[in-house]
């Protein structure tokens, strides 16, 4: 599909090198060059530790590229582009406040009135299908009630752009079905731009327009898979369709060989 208008995200050509104590110098992703348009799902998978969440860092403004261009809404990224939700696997749920004065601080950080900021909170965390535990603290909900709080908590801020790195990684696999689906219909009422790093191919196609296979690292960016399945989806139902099952066997040709280059290089620094 021909994009007409310009990108909400583009990388071009995007190298982060980290220098270690020692002055040795690692090249975490080499020449990154991908877009992500308004409204878009992209979801981004490639071999363990290759630099998918070192791609997100440059996104997010959290570290700045050494070459190559990241651009965020048409500017080069210098700081946390405004409008910008980050959500990862390790969640900021904090201990010592309760389900809604959790999902309230971001509102609260941004200027909003105690009033207004509860009163959005309460929205989200009925949204997210937490009625009714408004006063629970964290350690008194499930795990995926936690990232149910955590979904609200980014949510609730209305991000344009959002940044989801494994979010769902830690759960079980019915729970995280469920959250995928929860992420789906919410992400289908104002559908901010997303880039969603996962290990988990049929996560990366359910929720995808377009998958983009990283190399082994230092990643650069292998393949962008077009996922092309109807919305609305549930994840239970689509991941057992032919054209998805389409989808994740061509995925998989152009990820397996970077599987196992990752593979073959731990199996010789066991030896
Ligand atoms: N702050 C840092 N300083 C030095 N090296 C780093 C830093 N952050 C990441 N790296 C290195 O960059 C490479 C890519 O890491 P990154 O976390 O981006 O990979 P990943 O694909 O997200 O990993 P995983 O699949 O385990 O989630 C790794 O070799 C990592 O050790």
């Amino acid at each position: 599909m021909t994009q007409l208008t310009e990108p909400v995200i583009a990388l071009r050509a995007a190298t982060k090198v980290f220098t270690n104590r020692d002055g040795e110098r690692h090249t975490a992703i080499r020449d990154v060059t991908f877009d992500v348009h308004a409204g878009e799902f992209v979801s981004v998978v490639g071999p363990t530790g290759c630099g998918k969440s070192t791609t997100l860092g440059l996104i997010s403004g959290l570290a700045p590229a050494t070459s190559g261009t990241v651009e965020v809404a048409g500017a080069p990224v210098r700081e946390i582009p405004s409008g910008l939700g980050y959500m990862f696997q390790q969640d900021a749920v904090l201990p010592w406040r309760t389900v809604l004065d959790n999902v309230a601080a971001g509102p609260r950080y941004r200027g909003a009135s105690r009033a207004s900021a509860r009163s959005a909170a309460g929205e989200w965390v009925a949204k997210v299908g937490l009625a009714g535990f408004e006063k629970y603290y964290p350690h008194q909900l499930s795990g995926g009630m936690r990232k149910r709080v955590a979904l609200a908590q980014t949510l609730v801020n209305e991000p344009g752009i959002l940044l989801m790195d494994e979010p769902f990684g830690a759960l079980d696999v019915q729970t995280r079905e469920h959250m995928q689906d929860l992420l789906l219909s919410l992400w289908a009422e104002n559908r901010a731009a997303v880039v969603f790093v996962t290990h988990d191919l049929t996560e990366a196609i359910a929720l995808a327009d377009r998958v983009v296979v990283m190399t082994a690292g230092p990643a650069t960016v292998k393949d962008v898979v077009p996922v092309g399945l109807e919305r609305p989806r549930t994840v239970e139902e689509i991941r057992l369709e032919e054209s998805f099952l389409e989808v994740y066997r061509r995925v998989w040709d152009s990820l397996r060989e970077e599987v196992e280059i990752t593979r073959a290089r731990g199996a010789a620094r066991v030896a």
